[in-house]
């Protein structure tokens, strides 16, 4: 295939909820949509993980238009393109910028399975015909908040609840969630929050059978989690750490942790994901499909890239209903007694609303072999 234009749309949508981490609340979600199209016109979709601030990673919705804009589409257009693991290595000349690269990866992910008339998750080699889903719930306001949006998700059946914390909101409350909650498998996410010092605090949590504790330390830190996963029972899990293959080998081999969070746009695309989730596999290290509460497009590629059989822990992908009054994909994501059926149609199996997205979005940009590319990476 052959892609002739490529269409970047700037959605917002407002979401049921704020969202609360130690470092920003998300309010509303504004984010990119990217539309690829080939030679016959056939076309798929991506969607960028990047917020309108750097908090999680450096990158930003506006640094992802201008990696799009400038580099990542004239580098794409009018390539012949046999196979989506080909992407990575036409955008390996240019430096990280991951969820710029993911967007229009997993665009061309889409795109290729829909062309071959399968699923995308048969195209990644996924079997799980369901993937069983957890929820991520932010900073509350107050503790009895907290236990009740809790105990509302317990009740619709997710397989597990992950909590924020950070100083100051931690072992307190994850004791009373444990008191009312003696059994529910539990996680906490610290997104960097602590340092070495808080070594003492972190070792108390195990107290609490946590299932993991995601990201306790730097972000960009994967030694000082290897001195820390020797002093804790509770399992590291890393997120922010781990943006390749390469990472995930190095946090791997020096015992950083024992289980990964994998989220597509994080590392740069389907193909990249695959690659840790497969290194993951040979050395015994669980994974699961973190979440960048994804609109319908983002959401369908976690599901599939969920099948893949190393994706044995329940991941943050929820359904459309928890996020969205409206989502912006045919049928909208649906949970059931905490599974996600996986569609059977073409490419990621849900479609994209025209309708719907057209009236959600600020602004669109359509490039095309036409237009004039520019910037094209070294042959
Ligand atoms: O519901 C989801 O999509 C998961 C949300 C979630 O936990 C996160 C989303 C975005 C940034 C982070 O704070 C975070 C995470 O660290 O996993
Ligand atoms: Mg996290």
């Amino acid at each position: 295939m052959i892609i002739k234009e490529v269409i970047v749309r700037r959605v917002k949508m407002k979401m049921k909820f704020q969202f609360t981490t130690s470092f920003g609340t998300i309010e509303d979600k504004e984010f990119l949509l990217i539309e690829v199209k080939d030679e016959n016109g056939n076309n798929g979709w991506g969607e960028s993980g990047a917020f309108q601030a750097p908090w999680y990673t450096e990158e930003t919705i506006e640094t992802n238009r201008h990696m799009l804009e400038d580099f990542l589409i004239p580098a794409l257009l009018n390539k012949e393109i046999e196979h989506p693991d080909q992407v990575s290595e036409i955008f390996s000349p240019y430096k990280r910028n991951n969820m710029a690269k993911a967007a229009i990866e997993t665009a061309v992910w889409d795109l290729y399975a829909r062309n071959k008339g399968i699923p995308l998750a048969t195209a990644l080699g996924g079997m799980n015909t369901k993937i069983e889903v957890g929820v991520s719930i932010g900073i509350q306001d107050s503790v009895e908040d907290l236990l009740g949006v809790i105990d509302r998700h317990v009740n619709e059946g997710y397989k597990r609840i992950k909590v924020k914390i950070m100083p100051g909101w931690d072992y307190d409350i994850i004791g009373k969630i444990r008191q009312q909650f003696p059994t529910v498998p539990l996680m906490a996410d610290a997104n960097s929050a602590y340092t070495l010092n808080d070594i003492p605090l972190l070792k108390r949590l195990d107290e609490f059978n946590l299932m993991m504790i995601e990201q306790p330390l730097g972000s960009d830190d994967i030694i000082d989690h290897a001195q820390l996963q020797k002093e804790i029972r509770t399992p590291i899990c890393l997120d922010e750490s781990i943006l390749s293959y390469e990472d995930a080998r190095k946090a791997i081999e020096l015992g950083s942790c024992k289980i990964i969070n994998i989220k597509i746009s994080r590392v740069g695309g389907l193909t990249e994901a695959k690659r840790i989730h497969d290194l993951c596999k040979e050395h015994g290290i669980a994974v699961w499909c973190g979440g960048m509460l994804e609109a319908g497009v983002g959401r369908a590629h976690n599901i599939a890239l969920s099948t893949l059989d190393n994706f044995i822990l329940p991941g943050d992908t929820a359904g459309s209903s928890r996020y969205w009054e409206r989502d912006i994909i045919d049928p909208e994501v649906v949970v059931e007694d905490g599974y996600i059926t996986v569609p059977e149609g073409p490419g990621i199996g849900y479609e994209p609303n025209l309708e719907i997205i057209r009236k959600l979005t600020i602004s669109e940009k359509t490039y095309s072999t036409k237009s004039g590319a520019c910037l094209s990476p070294p042959e």
